[in-house]
């Protein structure tokens, strides 16, 4: 329901030669399935054909009345064998077209993934992901609704209009002029009739949107609606926008009346006007009864063809705009993460020079402002700053999330640039602040760090982190299912399972944003022990909290606005009168205590 929901919102984009060479590149992705999708293509003009048979035979079996049993039985056998034919085309048909769509998918699907995964940083932070993904999802099963059925039906009415007018003027000139004369017209005025109840009908959702607005906004801020006496104006916003509601919704109701009654008189009015003049004709000899049934059914099947199109050609619109969307994604140049054997081995070493960074998406605010920094291999940085400072910004950079505006960072000598990504970001790790674990078992969680790594391997990174024993207290231990599906797992154990990941991974490079929210002190204890030794033999970044990691640090970097506007260590910076650090260092203890 929902994914229905999704697709007919999707937008109907107007064809051109553009859009839909664009989308013809879709064929690419059925090449190696191309013969099934002719085989397909065949037993669809076979259904198309021996619907179009049918009428024909109806004709002829009305017409054996005046024969013997035995023509009866023998038309009624061939009816029995074209519904059979028809049966098995078709059955043919929806597998082959449901086997293509679903290969060239498999093959889209993954394409979309991998780009998606390969972006860099930047893609995503220009992004609502949520919205990313569903809106690739609605567009994935609007290609996949028009192609297992939309093309389909759209070439089998097709088939069906164009074969039907001609077995209509065969049948009966005549009555076929008669015919295209009206009901292409009604049509056509119905078409536009039932446009202008869709433009209405929409209009009045709209407005009940807004309305739906006024009453969110009013409750969720009744305080201030209240402290400020205004329930009279509310009331006032609130009924005009209803009785604009009222106005849209009678004059669709009028619209809406007026159509009904039109269909019916038209349609009445044209079977009326084909039958009077087809008895017309019976009468004068010029028709039988026969032909005057095929011909009904003849006009049936074209009047549902003509009004099937408008949906089907809407359905082949929305996914011509879907597929353009799916292919401008794949088009996007991902990151190159292309694993290769790892050339430079990293002591750890880091300078940074003059490093300036702004994100793309507000260039003209420096949130890394000419920043230097020399750190010797095995060391650790404390980051501190307030909220905002770019703290996590530099630990972005290091990462290669982001390229530099300006200045560089080097490893162990080497420009960042000059290490493939791969090669960077396989020697360095990161234990964010707050975990998020995927939604498998402890273990993979855990190998998730180094996917060849050995069971042993976990077990001990897990030991090291302070993790083995609260593991083994599940029945499941390492198969423990985490997340939605499993236990969830407290801060300080999702915690301490990333930094078992971190150990695996077994970086040259640690980035670690410690935990704001407090642990209990025993959690607490084992997180900052498993963190230390982590740490040891590693350059670490911290960006840090905890007064602890803060003096222990080697350097301690106090960044505001994108500067650094401190540097040294806790026993240098803590003499500074009325130094930055100071007063942090103050605030701090004052927080600790309170
Ligand atoms: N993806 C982004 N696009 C644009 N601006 C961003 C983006 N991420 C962060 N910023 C901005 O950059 C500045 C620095 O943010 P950053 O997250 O580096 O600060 P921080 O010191 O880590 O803060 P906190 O301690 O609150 O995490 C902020 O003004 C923030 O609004």
């Amino acid at each position: 329901m929902a994914k229905r929901k999704k697709n007919n919102d999707l937008p109907k984009i107007k064809l051109n030669k553009s859009n839909l060479k664009k989308s013809l590149r879709i064929f690419n992705y059925i090449r190696p399935h191309q013969w099934k999708l002719f085989i397909g293509l065949i037993f669809l003009a076979l259904t198309g054909a021996t619907a179009l048979i049918f009428p024909k035979l109806m004709g002829d079996l009305i017409e054996t009345a005046e024969f013997s049993s035995e023509e009866i039985n023998k038309m009624g056998i061939v009816l029995l064998i074209l519904f059979t034919a028809q049966a098995v085309f078709s059955f043919f048909r929806v597998v082959l077209f449901v086997n293509v769509t679903e290969n060239m998918l498999l093959q889209i699907r993954r394409a979309t993934y991998e780009t998606l995964v390969k972006m860099p940083m930047q893609f995503f932070s220009s992004r609502r992901v949520s919205e990313l993904n569903s809106r690739i999802a609605a567009d994935i099963s609007q290609i996949q609704d028009t192609f297992t059925t939309g093309v389909a039906e759209f070439l089998r009415q097709i088939i069906i209009l164009i074969g039907g007018i001609i077995a209509l003027f065969l049948t009966s000139v005549e009555l076929s002029l008669l015919m295209l004369a009206t009901i292409p017209v009604f049509a056509i005025v119905a078409v536009i009739f039932g446009k202008f109840i869709r433009s209405l009908s929409k209009e009045a959702q709209d407005e009940v949107a807004q309305s739906n607005i006024i009453v969110g906004e009013t409750l969720q801020a009744i305080a201030s609606v209240k402290a400020f006496t205004n329930e009279a104006f509310e009331i006032l916003r609130y009924q005009k926008s209803t009785t604009s509601i009222k106005k849209i919704a009678m004059k669709g109701g009028l619209a809406r009346g007026a159509f009904s009654s039109f269909i019916i008189f038209c349609v009445f009015g044209a079977i009326v006007l084909l039958v009077w003049y087809a008895v017309k004709l019976q009468s004068e000899g010029a028709l039988t009864q026969s032909e005057l049934v095929t011909f009904i059914l003849y006009t049936i099947f074209v009047g549902a063809s003509i009004g099937g199109l408008p949906v089907q050609y809407a359905q082949i619109q929305k996914a011509v705009g879907a597929t353009e969307r799916v292919f401008d994604l794949i088009d996007e140049q991902p990151e190159n993460i292309t694993p290769r054997p790892i050339k430079n081995q990293l002591q750890g070493k880091v300078e940074i020079n003059n490093l300036s960074f702004a994100y793309p998406s507000r260039p003209d605010i420096q949130v890394i402002n000419q920043i230097n920094l020399h750190v010797n291999p095995g060391e650790t940085i404390a980051i501190v700053g307030s909220s905002g400072a770019g703290k996590s910004t530099l630990a972005s950079l290091l990462n290669r999330f982001y390229e530099p505006t300006l200045g560089e960072i080097r490893f162990d000598n080497l420009p960042a640039t000059s290490l493939s990504l791969y090669e960077l970001r396989r020697q360095m790790a990161i234990v964010p602040q707050d975990v998020l674990l995927f939604g498998g078992s402890i273990y993979e969680n855990i190998v998730y760090g180094k996917p060849e790594a050995s069971k042993n391997e976990v077990i001990e990174a897990a030991k090291k982190a302070n993790a083995d024993e609260f593991i083994n207290q599940f029945p499941e231990a390492y198969e423990t299912i985490v997340g939605e599906r499993g236990v969830q797992l407290s801060g300080g154990q999702r915690q301490r399972i990333a930094i078992a990941r971190a150990v695996l991974k077994d970086p040259k490079i640690l980035i670690l944003d410690e935990a704001t929210s407090a642990l209990d002190s025993q959690s607490e204890k084992l997180v900052q022990d498993a963190l230390e030794k982590l740490m040891k033999g590693r350059t670490s970044f911290v960006i840090a909290h905890r007064l602890s990691t803060i003096k222990n640090a080697h350097q301690i970097l106090v960044m505001e606005e994108g500067k650094i506007v401190e540097k040294g260590t806790h026993n240098q910076l803590i003499e500074k009168d009325k130094g930055v650090y100071k007063k942090f260092i103050e605030l701090q203890k004052l927080s600790t205590l309170s």
